[in-house]
């Protein structure tokens, strides 16, 4: 397992001197330097003035991204072009051509390889011509009569028979294919096409290649080999980013799956099976082998190529009897904001198919007939799998996925959240005419292909990341509440006493070596920090909207008493009895919100007991008065209904049902129906507590006729008290029994308050 570690705070060389580290590094500084060995003999071109002069050039509109001097046609861009090479007689000649293509389509280009020994012998003709700009014309296209006709097709990138393997895998755009596999998306490169035309070649080389015990490198090697390295080059580069690599190899003949890498045997074959929670195929038991170093990968690719199914026919004496797919796993670990690391998990998929078979022309039987039934069974049914995503009116019916093996393993990489390459490979010998043309439709069609690829994110990382985010703003929304209402406290008393995860000092070079229990320990330390916090900030909310609502009820009573009085004043007395002020009015209650400036912060403020209770401490009620109003609970209510806050938050906080006995005093709500409308609660009878109904509102209005005693400040004798009945129904009403059940939720949940029967109903705090 190749486990580069890197996090915030780790200096990279001290990272580097690692012996882990340090022996990937060699590994792959001299894989590289092998790679040197790549470079096609013709690249650089003698002068005669004895310099080089470089052999790749771009022409016309081809993309100017230049790397070292040398043109590359990028095959993601908006540009088209060719690249043309000169040969030793200095003569130009194009090798690839380019077009623009669609993003999140099926990429898909074409490699045409030479005429091969047997084509020339035979003294077959080319009937391939190159246009340029990604297209290829297929001529000698029988016409009915004795006229020919050429047909024009259109591709991302062309590669003439002149291409070499690098050239492949500079330009096909399979290096950007391994830089979002590296990034964390599901990537694929498939080889398309007939018997013998070049599909293993491209991908692995020609053959025997892989056949000796160990191979030695050369520019034979293909698309894999040649990924694997620029794969390691790139893993190279990212020294803060932790990769974790492992490889798998299978094949499928006969319509079997085998373990390339662990075959046995008995080749027995492996089940192919629906993940529901991947919501994909997969191979179960299939073997998977951790590649730290270079070495590790390309072992693998020795091995799954020595254990496959090679047989012999008329048109292809190496001929793959059977699809190949191997995997690259890339997970990686990436240092994100506050101490979290990010992981992602890309694959590669390297498919190389079996090409498709006349077996009239290819003259097999027995063995080789069986699994040439096989094959093209299988690619039909790809063929049928990349008509129907072809086509927009039929993408979305049924895929008939689940028809083949190689469908079902390719599903994701056709239609799913992958990023997907298709070469196609064609021969230009005019004996291969109509296989040519069907791979060269059945290419045009898979470009049509649109693909959502999407990046794999470790869900418990992506929720530590969003919880931990959600906590932030939280704890800083409750600290300005907790401000706002001169409240003492921390947030970790709001836990209980418990650890915060936030005051967890997360190691961040040890935080990618946590196992799966110590992450799922965090996030649960984070849910409960978020819970918590969530709790408190109710709380906070709920005690600042009953402070208001109490607050408004003081200056309303206040407002009404003065009313009165002067009434009394203007009635009773031919000049006034009293001056008629009080600190405690409405106005001057209002006058120390805008004293406290809370306009600007729309937080209300709860002027301070203190400076409430020496105001009325200023005024000498009536004792009758003074009575009246304790029995009613008015002016300390502010106090006592403060104090009942916290039971209330307990209710608040508890479960939607809580015990209201206990818990909340209806008579400190002012309660709604969930509708909105005001109603009141009736004083319990007989321990009950009755609920009135909505059609009943009680409004400010009528709670304003609560205090009907007429009284004079100054004077100590009382003038009335409230008799009228419906008045003193509605205090009754309003001093709703302490004994009452009823549960409760706050700020868009329903509160219920239930009698002893058990019948509740619904509320709304506003
Ligand atoms: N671009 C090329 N340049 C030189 N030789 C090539 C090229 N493409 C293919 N060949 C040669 O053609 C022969 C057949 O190629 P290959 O086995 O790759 O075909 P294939 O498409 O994989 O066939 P099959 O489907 O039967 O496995 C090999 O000897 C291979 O080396």
């Amino acid at each position: 397992m190749m486990v580069i570690r890197g996090g915030k705070g780790t200096p990279p060389n001290s990272r580097g001197n690692s012996p882990l580290r340090e022996t990937f590094r060699k590994n792959a500084r001299a894989s590289l330097d092998k790679s040197q060995t790549f470079r096609s003999p013709n690249r650089r071109v003698p002068q005669a003035n004895g310099t080089e002069r470089r052999a790749v050039r771009s022409r016309g509109n081809s993309p100017g991204n230049q790397e070292n001097g040398v043109a590359y046609l990028s095959s993601r861009g908006s540009e088209t072009g060719s690249i043309e090479r000169l040969d030793d007689t200095g003569h130009s000649h194009r090798i690839i051509s380019g077009y623009n293509q669609v993003e999140d389509n099926i990429n898909v280009v074409v490699r045409v390889r030479p005429l091969n020994h047997k084509e020339v012998k035979a003294r077959d003709i080319s009937v391939i011509q190159f246009p340029g700009n990604g297209q290829i014309l297929v001529e000698h296209l029988p016409n009915g009569g004795s006229a020919h006709k050429s047909k024009l097709f259109s591709y991302n990138v062309v590669f003439e028979p002149a291409a070499t393997q690098e050239d492949v895998l500079q330009f096909s755009g399979i290096k950007r294919l391994i830089e979002m596999a590296v990034e964390g998306f599901r990537c694929t490169a498939f080889c398309y096409g007939q018997t013998g035309s070049g599909k293993t070649h491209t991908l692995t080389g020609p053959p025997k290649l892989f056949d000796k015990k160990k191979p030695s490198y050369s520019d034979a090697h293909g698309l894999v080999f040649r990924s694997f390295m620029y794969l390691f080059k790139l893993l190279n580069e990212k020294s803060d980013v932790s990769f974790i690599l492992k490889a798998s190899f299978l094949e499928i003949y006969n319509e079997k799956v085998i373990d390339l890498l662990n075959p046995g045997s008995a080749r027995k074959p492996l089940a192919v099976r629906w993940s529901k929670k991947a919501r994909g195929f997969f191979v179960e038991n299939l073997f998977t082998v951790d590649c730290e170093e270079l070495d590790d990968l390309t072992a693998v690719l020795e091995e799954g190529m020595r254990n496959r199914s090679v047989g012999s026919h008329n048109m292809n004496d190496y001929s793959s009897r059977s699809h190949t797919i191997l995997t690259v796993h890339i997970t990686s670990e990436q240092p994100a904001e506050n101490g979290v690391f990010i992981s992602r998990s890309g694959k590669i998929n390297f498919v190389d198919l079996a090409g498709s078979e006349m077996t009239k022309k290819t003259q097999s039987e027995g063995k080789t007939l069986e699994e040439a039934n096989n094959i093209n069974k299988s690619l039909m049914v790809l063929g049928y799998c990349i008509a129907s995503l072809s086509d927009n009116k039929r993408r979305n019916n049924h895929i008939p996925y689940r028809d083949s093996q190689l469908t079902k393993l390719l599903a994701d990489s056709l239609a799913g959240n992958g990023v997907t390459l298709m070469i196609a490979c064609i021969s230009p010998a005019m004996s291969n005419l109509c296989e040519t043309i069907n791979t060269l439709r059945y290419a045009a069609r898979a470009k049509r292909i649109r693909t959502k690829p999407i990046v794999l994110m470790d869900p418990r990382e992506a929720l530590i990341l969003t919880l931990k985010r959600e906590v932030g703003v939280l704890q800083s929304e409750n600290e300005h509440l907790r401000t706002a209402l001169h409240l003492q406290g921390s947030p970790s008393e709001s836990l209980g006493g418990k650890r915060s995860a936030s005051s967890v000092q997360v190691d961040l070079d040890k935080l990618g070596e946590l196992e799966g229990p110590q992450l799922i320990d965090l996030v649960k330390l984070y849910v409960a920090e978020n819970e918590a916090l969530r709790k408190e900030n109710t709380e906070l909310f709920v005690s600042r909207e009953i402070l208001m609502r109490d607050q408004e009820l003081v200056c309303r009573d206040n407002e009404r008493l003065l009313k009165k009085l002067e009434e009394v004043n203007s009635v009773c007395c031919r000049s006034p009895l009293l001056p008629v002020k009080t600190s405690a009015s409405a106005s001057t209650l209002n006058r120390s919100f805008v004293d406290l400036d809370l306009s600007a912060t729309n937080i209300w403020i709860n002027p301070t007991e203190n400076s409430l209770s020496s105001s009325m401490g200023k005024i000498t009620l009536p004792e009758v008065i003074q009575k009246e109003l304790d029995k009613r609970q008015i002016g300390a209510s502010a106090h006592r209904r403060h104090n009942s806050l916290e039971d209330l938050s307990k209710a608040v906080n508890n479960p939607v049902r809580a015990k209201s006995s206990k818990s909340a005093n209806p008579e400190d709500l002012d309660i709604r129906p969930p509708s909105g409308r005001r109603f009141s609660m009736a004083k319990p009878t007989n321990g009950r507590a009755h609920v009135d109904s909505p059609q009943r509102p009680e409004t400010p209005a009528s709670l304003a006729s609560v205090y009907s005693s007429e009284w004079n400040l100054d004077s100590p004798s009382p003038t009335k008290q409230p008799d009228a009945p419906s008045q003193r129904n509605s205090l009754e009403k309003l001093d709703v029994g302490r004994q009452s059940k009823g549960s409760m939720e706050v700020f868009g949940s329903p509160i219920s308050v239930a009698d002893d029967r058990g019948e509740s109903d619904s509320f709304l705090i506003k």
